[in-house]
């Protein structure tokens, strides 16, 4: 499969492409100064035409927290099929638990595709309302926790 990318200039750093199935890790191209207890926004440097029917789902690398403190504030990132434009570069907002210092290049995040729910479902969703009484509760959220 074929995805075209730009890459925001010849000092970022290029995707390693990869066997099918894995993850593919993106680096930050600017670097990281943070205090502790601080929001950081970093530039990822890439901008890309995701194939159709696909998004891209960002998580972090799993070293990352360990390594640096970092927690990546919305969890997972979706890049969206539409956000594709030349200027469209992709980025991360993390929270940095600790004060550090990171360079340009490091990669702290891992990136895979994902289908769309529409291209999946291929069929448009539509809320019933229902008290949902043919059911059987489960004990609500949490009851089957320890
Ligand atoms: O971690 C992220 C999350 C999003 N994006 C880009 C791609 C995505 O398609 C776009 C919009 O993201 P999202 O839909 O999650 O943002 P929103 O909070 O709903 O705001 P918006 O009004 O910009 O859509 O921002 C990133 O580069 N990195």
């Amino acid at each position: 499969m074929q995805i075209k990318i730009k890459y925001k200039n010849s000092a970022t750093a290029k995707l390693k492409e990869i066997e099918q199935g894995d993850w593919i890790d993106l680096a930050i191209d600017e670097d990281i100064q943070a205090t502790a207890q601080s929001k950081v926004s970093v530039d990822l440097g890439i901008a890309m035409q995701l194939p159709k029917g696909y998004e891209a789902h960002i998580v972090p690398r799993s070293s990352t927290y360990n390594k640096y403190g970092l927690i990546l504030g919305n969890s997972t990132g979706i890049i969206d099929n539409s956000y594709n434009g030349p200027e469209d570069y992709w980025g991360a907002k993390f929270f940095a638990t600790e004060s550090v210092e990171i360079p340009k290049g490091t990669r702290l995040l891992q990136f895979r595709l994902v289908k769309t729910q529409k291209s999946e479902l291929k069929e448009n969703i539509h809320f019933v309302e229902n008290n949902l009484e043919e059911n059987t509760n489960r004990g609500g959220f949490g009851s089957t926790g320890n």
